[in-house]
């Protein structure tokens, strides 16, 4: 990374985006540091002064007893004042580290609501934003503290360097003797450490998963069942010290690296030092400047190295703000809106045309030249085997994922240039949230405006026969769900694809209404009613059902087979089962489970 890129990200960036947030206190800051640095400057002068009243009084060619104590209380009273600018500084730092992290935060959570769904399938994602999270937390703002710190130690080095120039030009070399191998050393060593995390990213993330395993709830079912404890903590283990092995040696290099400027910082000390013995020897010196030169060449050092080690502080910190940035400047929606084929036509419901998809990082699409017609109010049933691209053809449908070729039309209008088409459809995944949180917030997510209308809760609860359970609950709509939390109400599986099924039903105005193995958890009772109920409720839109359960498809107006990600058939139960093919099949071998043939009975190893 480039010093102008550096220098751009901080004073372009960084600093404008923390002056929006706290102003004043960013200025206060700025003079508090400016107060705190010139303050060595002024102690060594004190201490200059003071030495050399005493050893006046020593001598007994002064009686300035009195001078020597105003002197003290000067000390003392610039030491008091620089406490109180610290500690004023400090608290002025932490809240503007809390409104800066406030704000970050809030346009990173902004960016991943806005980004094109199709990112989410992205490991290099996910990387990116395990980065942007431990770079904004821990590092990012930390930039502010190292310019401010450098600020002030470069003030600082100004005002003694100004003393000791006077005294002989070759001090000035000194410091940049001090300056340099400690900066060079920090700048080499913030290269490596950055690229080494971005390098350990995807293990580290690796290694919190599996830490995951091992501690969560979800899993812990499997982790006794299967005996996994072992197996996990042995592999956890592996990754966990390939990074840690990693991070030691790097260390292990600084730690070389700066023995090797301690080394140079103490001959220069050294040589220093040797030369004031030299000029007091020639009396060119007093004793009280000869103790300031000590105490400025100790304040020196110290000044030196911070800012060597800030600057060098700055860098590796302006590389993992430059991530953030990148990451706030991904676009948003994804789509390039000028590319997008914006089509026109007459044909009311959804048109899918030739439509090929593909995920990220994957050669070979997943849905193959697909085309269909729906009309609206129509019942669409979509099957196929696992892997046939079910879910993948529904979320191109809702818009989540742009075709790689083709077109998804509706109403004639390409969907990716209607305005809130996600508001058209209401859909219910197969991976359906749980919130762990109150119930009305659960179904009333479906429609945020109706969050607080009771009606519409109550209506939707009552659609996927909800509303008894709800009645049983302690605070019946205003329960916490869940086992995360204190007093959060634990539900089954099928009563959690209720809940998801009522947040669906919330939103009325949707044109459209997407199942994706809706039924797939409930009982046979409640799948029989959620068919009548959907009957009706979709008699005005346009439904599509993904199912494996054919027998809940039989009554729709079209179903779709889909296999290896191409649309085999198409057509009613009816013309489907005399085609006699994939559909046929699949229907026949269900059926037989029902009506008892030897295929279900061998399954259960009966003769
Ligand atoms: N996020 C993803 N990244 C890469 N490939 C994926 C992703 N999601 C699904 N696939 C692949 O796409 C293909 C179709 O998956 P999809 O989930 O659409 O199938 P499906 O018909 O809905 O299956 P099921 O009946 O098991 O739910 C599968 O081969 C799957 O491996």
């Amino acid at each position: 990374m480039k010093l102008g890129n550096i220098t751009e990200s901080l004073f372009l960036k960084v600093i404008p985006l923390i002056w929006k947030v706290a102003p004043v206190k960013l200025l206060l800051v700025f003079v508090i540091r400016l107060l705190e640095a010139l303050q060595p400057a002024v102690q060594i002068y004190l201490t200059k002064a003071l030495v050399d009243e005493v050893s006046s009084l020593i001598q007994g060619t002064s009686d300035s007893f009195q001078m020597a104590m105003m002197i003290l209380l000067a000390q003392a009273l610039l030491y008091s004042a620089d406490l109180g600018l610290k500690s004023l500084g400090h608290l002025f730092m932490f809240d503007i580290k809390q409104k800066a992290k406030y704000t970050v935060d809030h346009q990173v959570a902004e960016k991943c609501a806005s980004i094109a769904y199709i990112y989410f399938e992205q490991p290099q994602y996910y990387d990116k934003l395990q980065r942007v999270s431990q770079g904004l937390a821990y590092r990012g703002l930390a930039i502010l503290d190292h310019f401010f710190q450098l600020f002030k130690g470069m003030v600082t080095l100004v005002s003694l360097a100004a003393a000791l120039a006077g005294l002989h030009f070759s001090f000035i070399f000194g410091m940049i003797f001090f300056i340099v191998p400690t900066f060079w050393i920090h700048v080499q060593l913030g290269k490596k450490r950055f690229a080494q995390m971005v390098h350990q990213t995807p293990t580290s993330r690796k290694v919190h998963y599996i830490m995951r395993l091992l501690t969560e709830r979800e899993s812990a079912k499997e982790v006794r069942m299967f005996r996994l404890f072992s197996y996990l903590k042995e592999k956890w283990s592996v990754l966990y010290w390939n990074n840690a092995t990693e991070q030691y040696r790097l260390e292990r290099t600084g730690v070389a690296y700066q023995l090797f400027a301690d080394i140079i910082s103490y001959a220069v000390t050294l040589a220093s030092i040797i030369y004031f013995i030299y000029l007091s020897s020639e009396g060119v010196l007093t004793l009280g400047y000869f103790v300031a030169l000590i105490e400025t060449i100790a304040v020196a050092k110290t000044n030196t190295q911070a800012v060597s080690i800030h600057l060098s502080q700055i860098y590796e910190e302006a590389l993992f703000t430059n991530e953030l940035f990148e990451f706030l400047a991904l676009p948003e929606g994804g789509y390039d809106r000028d590319q997008r084929p914006l089509r026109n036509g007459d044909e009311s419901g959804l048109k899918v045309e030739g439509l090929t998809f593909c995920y990220p990082n994957q050669d070979d699409p997943v849905l193959k030249n697909i085309s269909f017609h729906i009309s609206p109010g129509q019942k669409v049933a979509i099957v196929g085997k696992n892997g046939a691209g079910k879910s993948t053809l529904v979320k191109c449908i809702m818009g989540l994922y742009e075709p790689k070729e083709g077109t998804i039309l509706y109403n004639g209008v390409n969907i990716q240039s209607i305005e809130g088409y996600e508001q058209k459809v209401s859909a219910v995944f197969q991976d359906f949230m749980k919130y762990q949180l109150t119930v009305k917030e659960n179904i009333g997510f479906g429609d945020i405006d109706s969050l607080d209308d009771r009606a519409s809760l109550e209506s939707a609860a009552a659609r996927s026969e909800l509303q008894p359970l709800i009645d049983s609950l302690p605070l019946q709509y205003d329960t916490e769900l869940g086992p995360e939390y204190e007093g959060g109400r634990e539900l089954s599986h099928g009563q959690w694809q209720k809940v998801a099924l009522s947040r669906s039903y919330m939103n009325v105005q949707a044109e459209m209404v997407i199942y994706d193995e809706p039924t797939a958890a409930l009982d046979p009772m409640a799948e029989a009613a959620m068919f009548e109920k959907f009957a009706g409720l979709a008699r005005n839109k346009t439904s599509i059902i993904i199912s494996h359960r054919l027998g809940s498809c039989r009554d729709a107006d079209v179903i779709l087979v889909l296999k290896d990600g191409c649309l085999i058939e198409s057509g009613t139960h009816d013309q489907l089962m005399a085609l006699g093919q994939e559909y046929a099949a699949m229907f026949k071998a269900q059926s037989r489970w029902y009506e008892g043939s030897p295929l279900g009975k061998e399954a259960f190893g009966r003769s």
